[in-house]
C-alpha cells in the first residue's frame, strides 16, 4: 500500500473546508484533536509510569490541542503542568487556559527546570503551519526536548521539523527525535523521517473529505480516538 500523506497546504485546506462547508467549529475539532492526544499519551504512558506530564504549548492551534489534552489527562488522574510562554489574546485559547486554571493545573515559566521533574512531555509547540527557523523563546525548549531522556509525544509534527522535509539539516531541532507522534487527520510528509510509535487521531473526517484529499480514514476500533500505525504511517 502506498503511503498517503497530507502536505501542509492540503492539511490547511482540509481544516478550512471542515470549518466552512463541513459546518464544524474550531472548538469542536480542537477538542477531538486534544482528546486523541490524551488517549495516545495514556496508551503509551499509563498512570503506573508516573503522573507528571509537562505540556509545551505554542501560539497556534497545535498549542490549543495541547491545552485540551492537558485537561483530559488531568481528569484521567495525571498531574499535567503547562509551559505557555506566548499566549494569544484570542478568546478560544483564553478559555482553554481558564479551564486548566480551574482544575489547579500549574503554568510554569522555566521549561528546562520543569523537565527535571517530568515523567512525560507533550510537544504541542508547532504543527502544520510551522515554517522557517524556530524563533524565541522556543529554541531552548526544543533543544531541551531533543536532549532529555524523558519520552516526548509530539502533536501532529515534531516541532521544528519542516512539514514536508523533516528534521532540519543542522541547528535547533536537527537532533530532535520524539518517541511518539500523533498525526492528526493523516500523516504529514515528514513521517518518512520518524522512527518512534505513531498514532493517527482526529476522528472527525467524513469518507467524502478523505476521498477528496486522497487518504484513508484509519480503522478506529470501538470508541477509540486513535489508531496505532507504523512509524511511516503504514498499517502495523
Ligand atoms: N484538521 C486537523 O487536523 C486539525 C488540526 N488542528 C491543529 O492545528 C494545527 C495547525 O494550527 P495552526 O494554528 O494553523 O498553526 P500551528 O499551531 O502549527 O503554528 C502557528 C503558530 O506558530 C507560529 N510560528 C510559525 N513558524 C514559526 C517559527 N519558525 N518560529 C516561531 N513561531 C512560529 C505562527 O506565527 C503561529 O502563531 C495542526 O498541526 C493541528 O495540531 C486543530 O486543532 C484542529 C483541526
Ligand atoms: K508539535
Amino acid at each position: 500500500m502506498a503511503l498517503k500523506t497530507l502536505s501542509a497546504k492540503a492539511a490547511a485546506a482540509l481544516d478550512k473546508e471542515l470549518m466552512s462547508t463541513g459546518a464544524f467549529s474550531i472548538d469542536q475539532l480542537m477538542e477531538l484533536a486534544g482528546l486523541s492526544v490524551s488517549q495516545a499519551v495514556s496508551r503509551v504512558h499509563p498512570l503506573s509510569k508516573g503522573r507528571r506530564i509537562l505540556v509545551a504549548v505554542g501560539p497556534g492551534n497545535n498549542g490549543g490541542d495541547g491545552l485540551v489534552a492537558a485537561r483530559h489527562l488531568r481528569h484521567y488522574g495525571y498531574q499535567p503542568a503547562v509551559y505557555y510562554p506566548k499566549r494569544p489574546k484570542n478568546d478560544l485559547y483564553q478559555r482553554l487556559a481558564k479551564q486548566l486554571e480551574d482544575l489547579d493545573v500549574p503554568f510554569v515559566d522555566d521549561f528546562p527546570a520543569a523537565l527535571q521533574s517530568a515523567d512525560h512531555v507533550i510537544d504541542a509547540i508547532f504543527g502544520f503551519s510551522f515554517s522557517g527557523e524556530v524563533r524565541e523563546p522556543f529554541p531552548a525548549v526544543i533543544q531541551a526536548m531533543a536532549e532529555t531522556q524523558v519520552p516526548v509525544t509530539s502533536v501532529d509534527a515534531p516541532s521544528s521539523w519542516d512539514i514536508e522535509e523533516g528534521p532540519p539539516k543542522s541547528g535547533v531541532g536537527s537532533n530532535f527525535h520524539p518517541a511518539v507522534l500523533v498525526s492528526l487527520t493523516a500523516p504529514k510528509p515528514l513521517v518518512k523521517h520518524f522512527r518512534g510509535r505513531h498514532f493517527i487521531g482526529g476522528r472527525f473526517v467524513t469518507p467524502a473529505i478523505a476521498k477528496k484529499y486522497d487518504f484513508e480514514v484509519p480503522a478506529y476500533e470501538g470508541i477509540d480516538q486513535i489508531v496505532e500505525v507504523g512509524p511511516d504511517g503504514l498499517k502495523l
